[in-house]
């Protein structure tokens, strides 16, 4: 498509105009955009996006949106709860798609040249089901968990991967109060134990691939009597495992819903202060806690979120495909049922027609549903972008070249300058270069929202120009129900998250010892605490943790104390600068910021992943690194460095010292101190992955787990 439209044909635009057409040209294509640009931008940048107010509590200085001087509880009157939200939602909405499921139509393996297999997926068009369809559904499945035995006092949990029948289960477990534990379907069996025993849950409810999971620690899950499954077409291969849960009533979700279509039952709905979710957190430092979240939490971030993407309504699209089990993507499902948005389900590793698990010729979620809003986390988008730049840096030549222009181009418009592409210019560069890039995600995203950990601004940039869509970043914990600060879509900043949400006040309070006030120049720094109503009611069986981080002031405000380091910028927006946990102490008294360091380092083309350690009776950091595959075997074969595999080719001095050169390199162009300069690095050849529990699913590194893992390799880093 690209070869269509040349830049002869655009400039022969003008020549049949003479010179009035092209004066006129110049004043439609490049004045009046610059005029605009200039008035837009400059009320842009003096835009007070954040006020202060006067909050009860412990002292410290606290902000609240711009937008509203009142905190927004409700997306509309009534609803005030997940429950309510849902039928009300299901009611306006009634005709419009609601949920969309791509159906399988194929599955092949296909065999690596080192004998390994790979299952290859192919799948067809998406297949809907309206708001009032799916509204029965849930109804029916409410109707059939209480048929089926379900105590409505009693828990249930989902542990399955994100698909339709989730948020289906989810919904249903409403409709009758009961209160659903949530569970990374990539949880290892020793945490999944702990966490269904401790908060006694009686109803599980599972994709069928985990029954295999489930049969092996059958004897140790104390309370469960029912499992429900959600069906697929290889269930019914798996009869083994339905053999050996002898104790349990195991159901497919199909014949649950048959069971309540058929025997309906009155809902049993719930109140705002309720607890809707208990749902257990990644686990970045250290065991994953129950953060118990009322329905009125819920609610009052989807309001408030609904109100800082542009225009939402029902003609958006969204692709789901982020874990539902973190906070994030179950915020955002909420914020689209709330707008009357389609959901199409997909997954990480079908996303994309060169997905890994997308057979060869068909085609990806992104490129059937062509989704007009989607979310990511950053280390997605730090993938997307190093793809695009990989396969640019291959074409090399004049393609790379007229990418390189537009790409400047277009920074310098969106950092403000005059003199770059602005109105028809940027039009032309969308349709040369931009348009490719954008038909992976299927060249319709207009918004795209990202959260869950910090985003470089180098990526957030690369993102917004190459998509030609605004990144909202959202800036929230599972203890505040995702909702707690969110970028502006006019906001043309990167780096930082946004103003508090309309839900809540952000309050910074000092942070002496580790030496950050609210006194400090040239802004106000301290530790984010955040209160209002997306602020949850605290950790489940354990009052000890739940008192030390939140706190109610004499005027009944709760808020929460999130260990994370800010500092607000002249207009209300709040920068997160720094994680107190991640915050170490060298022998000699300096501090290192683990999570700052890694982030630097991360930039070197070397690095696929990075863990910065320190041995506080040591003077200096050591680091893990998971190289780039690429990269380092492309030095490899240029240095003539000879290997049998990665493996033996990250134990060769010549790679450790290639890689830690480069890291020597970004630190000091990023003026890191001496001691932030991994002394030691150890290269690690096989990616941390959320399966093999090294890392978060929002991909967070989980230092305890690695330092666990790799305890000889730091040790001998210190040697
Ligand atoms: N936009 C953002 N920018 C910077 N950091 C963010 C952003 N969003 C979230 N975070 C980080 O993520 C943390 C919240 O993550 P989450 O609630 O998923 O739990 P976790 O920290 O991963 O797990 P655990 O509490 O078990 O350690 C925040 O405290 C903050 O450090």
């Amino acid at each position: 498509m690209m070869g269509k439209i040349s830049e002869s044909d655009y400039f022969s635009v003008f020549k049949d105009h003479g010179s009035y057409g092209i004066v006129g040209a110049i004043i439609v294509a490049i004045l009046i955009p610059l005029l605009l640009s200039m008035i837009f931008m400059g009320k842009k940048k003096n835009k007070q996006r954040g006020v202060p107010v006067e909050d009860t509590g412990e002292a410290g200085l606290s902000m609240r949106n711009g937008r509203s001087a009142k905190l927004v509880d409700v997306p509309w009157e009534g609803a005030t709860t997940m429950a309510a939200l849902f039928e009300q939602s299901c009611k306006k909405n009634s005709r419009d798609q609601f949920l969309g499921t791509r159906k399988l139509i194929g599955r092949d393996f296909v065999t690596a040249s080192d004998g390994r297999k790979f299952e290859k997926l192919h799948f067809g068009e998406y297949q809907w089901e309206t708001y009032a369809q799916i509204f029965d559904r849930a109804c029916d499945f409410a109707s059939g968990l209480v048929k089926l035995g379900h105590d409505v006092g009693t828990r249930a949990a989902i542990f399955s991967e994100t698909r339709a029948e989730w948020f289906i289960a989810f919904q249903g477990c409403f409709r009758q109060n009961i209160t659903v534990v949530t569970i990374y379907s990539s949880l290892g069996e020793d945490a999944l134990i702990h966490s269904l025993n401790e908060t006694q849950v009686s109803t599980l409810i599972c994709d069928s691939k985990q029954l295999k999971k489930l049969a092996a620690i059958n004897s140790s899950l104390k309370t469960i009597t029912n499992v429900i499954y959600f069906e697929d077409d290889e269930t019914a291969s798996d009869s083994n495992s339905s053999r050996s849960m002898d104790n349990w009533t195991v159901s497919s979700f199909t014949d649950v819903e048959k069971l309540g279509k058929k025997n309906p039952v009155h809902p049993r709905l719930p109140i705002k202060k309720d607890i809707a979710v208990i749902m257990y957190t990644s686990g970045s430092t250290g065991l994953p806690k129950g953060v118990m979240i009322t329905h009125g939490n819920i609610v009052a971030t989807a309001a408030a979120v609904q109100t800082v993407i542009p225009n939402l309504g029902s003609n958006d699209v969204y692709l789901a495909y982020l874990p539902l089990a973190h906070v994030f993507e179950l915020a955002a499902e909420s914020v689209m049922l709330c707008a009357g948005c389609a959901i199409g389900y997909g997954s990480a590793l079908t996303l994309t027609d060169t997905s890994n698990k997308i057979k060869k010729g068909t085609k990806g979620d992104a490129s059937v549903l062509k989704p007009t809003l989607m979310t990511a986390v950053p280390a997605i988008l730090d993938r997307v972008r190093d793809g695009v730049l990989k396969k640019i840096e291959e074409k090399g030549g004049f393609g790379k070249k007229l990418f390189n222009i537009a790409y400047k181009r277009r920074l310098a418009a969106i950092e403000g300058s005059w003199l770059g592409a602005w109105g028809l210019e940027t039009l032309l560069w969308d349709v040369l270069i931009f348009k490719k890039v954008r038909s992976v995600l299927g060249g319709k995203i207009r918004f795209m929202l990202c959260g869950g950990a910090p985003l470089s601004g180098d990526t957030q940039r690369f993102i917004n120009i190459c998509m030609g869509a605004p990144i909202g970043q959202g800036y929230g914990l599972t203890e505040t129900f995702a909702g707690a600060a969110f970028t502006e879509w006019d906001d043309p900043s990167v780096g930082r998250v946004g103003p508090p949400l309309p839900c809540c006040h952000i309050k910074l309070v000092s942070w002496e010892e580790g030496g950050y006030t609210t006194s400090d120049k040239p802004m106000p720094r301290g530790e984010v605490v955040v209160g209002g109503f997306s602020v949850t009611a605290g950790y489940f069986n354990n009052d000890a943790k739940t008192n030390e981080v939140f706190k109610v002031d004499e005027k009944g405000m709760r808020w929460f104390y999130t260990g994370d380091i800010g500092r607000f910028h002249p207009d209300g927006c709040l920068e997160i600068i720094d994680r107190k946990k991640d915050i170490v102490k060298l022998q000699h008294g300096e501090y290192i910021s683990l999570g700052k360091v890694e982030a630097t380092l991360m930039s070197s083309n070397y690095v696929d992943n990075i863990m910065v350690h320190v041995d506080p009776f040591h003077n200096n950091c050591v680091a893990l690194v998971v190289p780039s595959h690429q990269v380092l075997e492309k030095w490899a074969q240029e240095a003539g460095v000879k290997h049998k595999d990665f493996s033996e080719l990250c134990d060769k001095v010549e790679a450790v010292s290639e890689v830690q050169q480069s890291l020597s390199k970004v630190a000091k162009a990023a003026k890191l101190d001496k001691f932030e300069i991994p002394a030691k690095i150890k290269l690690i050849p096989d990616p941390w992955t959320p399966e093999s529990g090294l890392v978060t699913a929002a991909l967070k590194l989980k230092r305890e787990q690695l330092k666990a893992k790799f305890k000889d390799e730091l040790q001998k880093l210190y040697e």
